[in-house]
């Protein structure tokens, strides 16, 4: 499988001009079939708009010159799921540390139940017996890259036919996906378990696996046939979004992380923060890896950013007192590993009096407020917010 994610903005845009034409019928018709990689049946932008090289904002003003709503409404709605399931991790930052904890037992069962590492590793390593799942393994080690389909069915499989707790796979996906996002894969595996809409849980049917692969696939006889939610307690209520917060000097450096590549830094420097080497337990995946990397090169050149090798506070504040600041604005970091790191630089330049502003774009604004329940809600608000933001 070729690595066809060229990490710049420029490539981002070729590719949504590319597949412009394709977001109404086209789209609706095929996007649930996974042909392999040759044959292309959705947009394959979610690199790009992962770290925001392209912003959800641009495809949507796409979709909209295709017909808008009514033409590309599938489309549409799955560029919303992005939104959605990010503002509702943000609205329950409670969820994301019940991924830790469920992660952290994991290991620690791994280490421990010798039978379930072996059942681990042949699920990684593309051994299970199970042919789909194998040659998907494989994609996803190599290419950093699945159709969506796909992943629902390896999730599927990986709790309720191989028995293996869902964080492990989580975090799996999550090293290796080039659009690894905390919000998208911890909540659609959390969905396909049932945790996320409690008690339904997704089933992978073998007729529906053949339907969808045109018949690559077929593995009769070999999934299971019944789907246990994991034990868990109630989600529990969203919380209330913090403030939208302005920037209020003129002097104001930002910071730049790959969570959001957009800009949007008006005449402030800008100080670039290196990926995170990790992204949970064990090695981030090359491709995924490669591409983050180069996303963020992109950007700084962009934007004539200064980049940093770490994180440090001592690197923050001697690119502040070289360009005299006294105040750091950040586009709003969402709920993940990025985050978590985040947090302990943030309060340790609090130790230091820095005040940092966490700015939230127009977009998630609009949509964020809306991701509180199941999906329909906000699906409903769809023409509304694109109205509002004037698309
Ligand atoms: C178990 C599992 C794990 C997933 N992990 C991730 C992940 O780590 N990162 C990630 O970006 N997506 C994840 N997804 C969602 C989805 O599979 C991908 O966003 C989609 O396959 C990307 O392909 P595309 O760009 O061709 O999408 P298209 O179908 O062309 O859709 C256009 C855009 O809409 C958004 N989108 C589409 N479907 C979804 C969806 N179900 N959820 C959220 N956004 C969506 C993406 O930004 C995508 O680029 C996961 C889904 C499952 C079932």
């Amino acid at each position: 499988m070729p690595h066809p994610w060229t990490p710049t903005r420029k490539a981002g845009l070729d590719a949504l001009e590319h597949y412009s034409g394709q977001m109404g019928r086209a789209y609706a018709d095929g996007r649930n079939f996974d042909l392999g990689w040759q044959d292309q049946t959705t947009s394959r932008l979610s690199p790009w708009l992962r770290h925001r090289l392209v912003t959800e904002e641009e495809v949507l003003r796409v979709a909209a010159m295709q017909g808008g709503y009514e033409a590309c409404e599938k489309f549409v709605q799955e560029v919303f799921w992005r939104g959605y399931f990010k503002g509702w991790l943000e609205q329950r930052p409670f969820i994301w540390q019940r991924y830790l904890d469920a992660l952290d037992s994991a290991q620690i069962e791994l280490s421990k139940d010798r039978t379930l590492r072996h059942r681990y590793t042949a699920a990684v390593e593309g051994r299970t017996g199970i042919e789909c799942f194998d040659h998907w393994a494989q994609e996803l080690e190599q290419g950093g890259w699945l159709h969506n389909h796909a992943r629902m069915w390896m999730a599927s499989i990986w709790i309720f036919t191989l028995n293996l707790p869902w964080a492990l796979g989580a975090d799996w996906f999550l090293r290796h996906l080039v659009d690894g996002d905390p919000a998208s894969n911890t909540l659609s595996w959390r969905w396909v378990a049932g945790l996320h809409t409690r008690g339904k849980t997704y089933l992978a049917d073998p007729d529906n696996i053949r339907r969808f692969t045109k018949g690559q696939f077929h593995p009769a006889g070999q999934l299971s046939d019944v789907a246990q939610m994991p034990d868990e307690p109630e989600t529990g209520p969203a919380l209330p979004l913090p403030k939208h917060e302005p920037v209020r000097r003129d002097k104001v450096g930002w910071l730049m992380l790959t969570e959001d590549l957009a800009g949007g830094y008006g005449d402030g420097p800008v100080l670039a923060l290196p990926p995170l080497s990790e992204r949970g337990h064990g090695a981030t995946g090359k491709v995924a890896t490669q591409f983050e990397q180069a996303a963020l090169a992109d950007a700084a050149e962009r934007y004539s950013a200064v980049k940093t090798t770490d994180w440090s506070v001592e690197a923050v504040r001697d690119w502040m007192s070289q360009n005299s600041l006294q105040e750091l604005a950040v586009y709003q970091v969402p709920q993940g590993p990025q985050n978590d790191r985040f947090l302990k630089l943030e309060r340790a330049l609090g130790d230091q009096d820095v005040t940092l502003i966490r700015v939230r774009r127009s977009y998630d604004d609009a949509v964020w407020p809306h991701a509180r329940k199941g999906f329909f809600a906000l699906k409903k608000q769809i023409p509304a917010i694109l109205d509002a933001l004037a698309i």
